[in-house]
């Protein structure tokens, strides 16, 4: 080992030491505080917050254990900073920083320095390590003043970002912060007010921008996005698992990762649409149509209803109602919190015809009745259950899943054509495309707040009932601790001493550990602190509608390709998407270079927009592999054994082999492909996988086989197309796609 690498290695043996004492001593402090600490509540409530932040340091440094440090920094004036996945400090009194935080600002000389713009930096080392060994140094000078030289210089300063993309693929997106570049890092760093949009070719590194940005923006506002979570939302749950180790191992675990299909609690959208149904759900209007789907529920008598009370009959007619209706509409009140209005609308209504009745002097027609008669007489009325019947038939109490399944069982105020797209038996399952109707549903009949607040109500007395239990039995076991004691003031206090029931509840209200990703999850209300979406092209307008309820602030980064849109249900284009949200206060930003895909593939690839669309600007590859993207022949009958022998002709040693294919074709592949995965939520660590082409948005693999290409539509072949990082193969028994021009070999 030469002297520079020996240097770096004692380094980090020091950085590792401390990090193992850092350890050692978070393990204590959490062994110690899970150790039983009695019936003090204060101290309980003190051990569960220190056991929830120690378990979430040790995670951390669990996490990023196997790559601690990744470069350094020289500065002109001497001095030199290392970098890293977290920040660690010296175990002395100033805490002096021994490795940066790559988020850090010092840091950030480290992704932007060139030699034309220095930024102070004499020189840029890239550390790579294999566990906890040093195992080779990339060195680029910045100074050029500096003759300095340490035998490990890297004059084109790519030779770390060619090794990660060269490297075999995992199934498993990895980090890339050794190697952000620098118009990725201005993206990352961006302020998080507002809106940014990130647009960029296939392999442009828009999701690694998207999390590295989540991981920065939690770090630079740890204060606000720790209580109000940040979510990720991506386009299908094998993608979630794809991307789901990125911030683990940037030592972030509070982020919310979902699908649009999983953000209305306590349903699982496991069922599929039509993309043509998708679409009709998707639109704008299905916001009007549900408005007045509700509308429809607040029904008149036709033309009366009458109610038994008292051995008489009450006529309620459309017109008594028609007036209860339209003043209750018009507090403005969502459907379920307003029906409170309704039914004292409508109880008034009802006293005022029994008063009528029975107080009316049949002399002189005045009423005889007084204040009090009138109460009783409406006390009564409330307590009849044929009035509460007629109300319920009138303004009946709905949650959002029984209004939006009657509606899709019988969809009203839509075309005919737009109606028979959608319908569907109430029973079936929920489609990704009905969480936003579900979410619209739910701020239209809002909460029921009398319901809720009875159910908070019970739950304080609940608890309260309960603390009391716990003081009662703390209380007795005070007398009986310390019945020998006769020092009054001793310090030990018990419950009582400081704490009463009620406020117990409260503490224990306070006391929920969960973090607030999962409360986040747990709750529809929910405002995030800031919300990343990936493939924001995809998603419909009704979804957007979900999306901005759940962050008010609009602190918000959309990623995504408008050439890659596949969905019939996606936005055409980003002012569509924003102007009703924040008019066009959104920043703009491009990535221009695809890290995944080789030039070979790459142009391949582009060829095809190109043939649809030839303006089409496609993103440059980065480097090239020599290796040409082939086509092979099959006749029908022989598609799916020409695929099991490519397979086997392909599959990397190392790395991770795709071959997707229409849907419809899976069945006869896998046949003829033992071991292979697929279905809707695919192993993607699996060396051989299948897909078709939807799944495979967002994901790479060092060799794509791509079979029968001229089913694809445009985008999705794109898609299809620029998924490998090595190889691309095409198997097809019709002619190919208009534009996809390979050479004709075999593998
Ligand atoms: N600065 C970088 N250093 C190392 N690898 C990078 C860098 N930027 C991107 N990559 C790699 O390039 C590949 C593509 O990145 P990513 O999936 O984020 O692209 P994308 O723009 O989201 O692509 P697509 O639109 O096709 O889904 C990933 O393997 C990613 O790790």
């Amino acid at each position: 080992m030469d002297e520079e690498l020996q240097r770096e290695q004692e380094f980090i043996d020091g950085l590792y030491a401390r990090v193992d004492a850092l350890r050692g001593g978070t393990e204590a402090e959490l062994a110690g505080a899970l150790a039983p600490v009695g019936n003090g509540l204060q101290a309980r409530l003190e051990r569960d917050v220190l056991v929830a932040e120690r378990s979430g340091l040790l995670a951390a440094l669990n996490a990023v254990d196997g790559s601690l440090c990744f470069g350094r920094i020289d500065l002109t004036e001497g001095t030199s900073h290392h970098i890293g996945r977290v920040g660690i400090r010296e175990d002395n009194a100033e805490r002096t920083p021994i490795l940066i935080d790559w988020r850090a600002p010092v840091a950030r000389p480290f992704y932007l320095a060139t030699g034309h713009t220095p930024m102070g930096l004499r020189r840029r080392r890239h550390i790579s390590m294999n566990g906890r060994t040093v195992t080779e140094l990339h060195d680029e000078i910045l100074d050029l003043d500096d003759d300095t030289r340490t035998g490990h210089e890297d004059p084109a300063g790519d030779a770390v970002l060619l090794a990660a993309l060269n490297s075999a693929r995992t199934g498993r997106m990895g980090d890339i912060v050794q190697t952000i570049q620098a118009e990725q890092d201005r993206i990352i760093r961006a302020p998080h007010r507002g809106v940014l949009v990130v647009e960029g070719g296939p392999g442009t590194g828009k999701t690694a921008v998207a999390l590295h940005r989540a991981a920065y923006l939690l770090y630079e506002h740890r204060e606000l996005l720790a209580k109000r979570a940040v979510l990720i939302v991506g386009p299908n749950p094998a993608f979630l698992g794809y991307i789901g180790e990125v911030l683990p191992s940037l030592g972030e675990t509070g982020v919310l990762l979902a699908t649009m299909g999983e953000l209305y609690p306590g349903v699982r959208a496991t069922g599929t649409d039509t993309p043509r149904a998708a679409a009709v759900k998707g639109r704008a209007e299905m916001a009007d149509v549900l408005a007045a789907v509700v509308r429809d529920r607040q029904a008149l008598p036709d033309p009366v209803l009458a109610i038994e009370h008292d051995r008489d009959v009450l006529m309620l007619d459309d017109d008594l109602v028609r007036v209860a209706r339209d003043r209750t509409r018009a507090t403005g009140l969502p459907h379920n919190a307003a029906r409170e209005h309704f039914e004292g609308h409508i109880l008034n209504t009802l006293t005022d015809m029994v008063a009528e009745r029975i107080g009316t002097d049949p002399y002189d027609g005045t009423n005889l009745l007084d204040a009090s008669d009138i109460t009783q007489i409406r006390d009564e009325l409330a307590e009849n259950p044929a009035v509460w019947s007629a109300i319920d038939e009138l303004w009946p109490r709905l949650t959002p899943q029984q209004l939006v399944a009657d509606f899709l069982a019988d969809p009203t105020h839509l075309s005919d054509e737009d109606a028979a797209v959608i319908r569907r038996k109430a029973t079936r399952a929920w489609t990704p495309a009905d969480v936003p109707l579900l979410d619209e549903a739910a701020e239209l009949l809002g909460e029921d707040d009398r319901m809720a607040k009875a159910a908070a109500e019970r739950e304080r007395r609940e608890q309260i009932a309960f603390a009391q239990g716990v003081l009662d039995v703390s209380y007795a076991s005070r007398t009986y601790e310390f019945e020998d004691k006769d020092d009054e003031d001793s310090e030990v206090l018990g419950a009582h001493d400081i704490i009463d029931a009620e406020r117990m509840a409260e503490r224990h209200e306070e006391a929920d550990h969960r973090s607030a990703a999962e409360r986040a999850a747990a709750d529809r209300t929910w405002a995030f602190g800031h919300i990343i979406v990936d493939e924001a092209q995809e998603l419909s307008p009704m979804a957007w509608r979900l999306l901005m309820r759940r962050c008010p602030t609009r602190s918000m980064t959309l990623v995504g390709d408008p050439a890659q849109t596949a969905e019939e249900a996606g936005v055409g284009s980003w002012e569509k998407i924003l102007e009703p949200y924040v008019e066009d206060r959104w920043e703009h930003n491009r990535l221009g270079v695809n890290y995944r895909t080789p030039a070979e593939i790459m142009d391949v690839a582009a060829a095809v927009v190109r043939a649809a669309n030839p303006a089409f600007d496609p993103p440059s590859s980065v480097r090239s592999t020599g290796t040409r993207p082939w086509a092979r022949a099959a006749s029908r009958a022989e598609l799916a054994a020409t695929v099991a022998k490519a397979v086997a002709e392909s599959t990397p040693d190392e790395g991770r082999l795709a071959v997707i294919a229409p849907r419809d074709l899976h069945r006869e592949l896998a046949a003829q492909l033992p071991g292979i995965t697929a279905g809707a939520e695919p192993d993607l660590t699996h060396p051989v996988v299948l897909l078709d082409p939807r799944q495979s948005k967002g994901l790479e693999f060092d060799t794509v086989l791509v079979v029968e290409p001229s089913r694809y539509g445009t985008s999705d072949l794109y898609v299809a197309l620029t998924r490998a990082t090595q190889v691309l193969g095409v198997i097809h028994s019709t002619e190919l796609p208009e534009g996809l021009h390979l050479s004709p070999s075999g593998v």
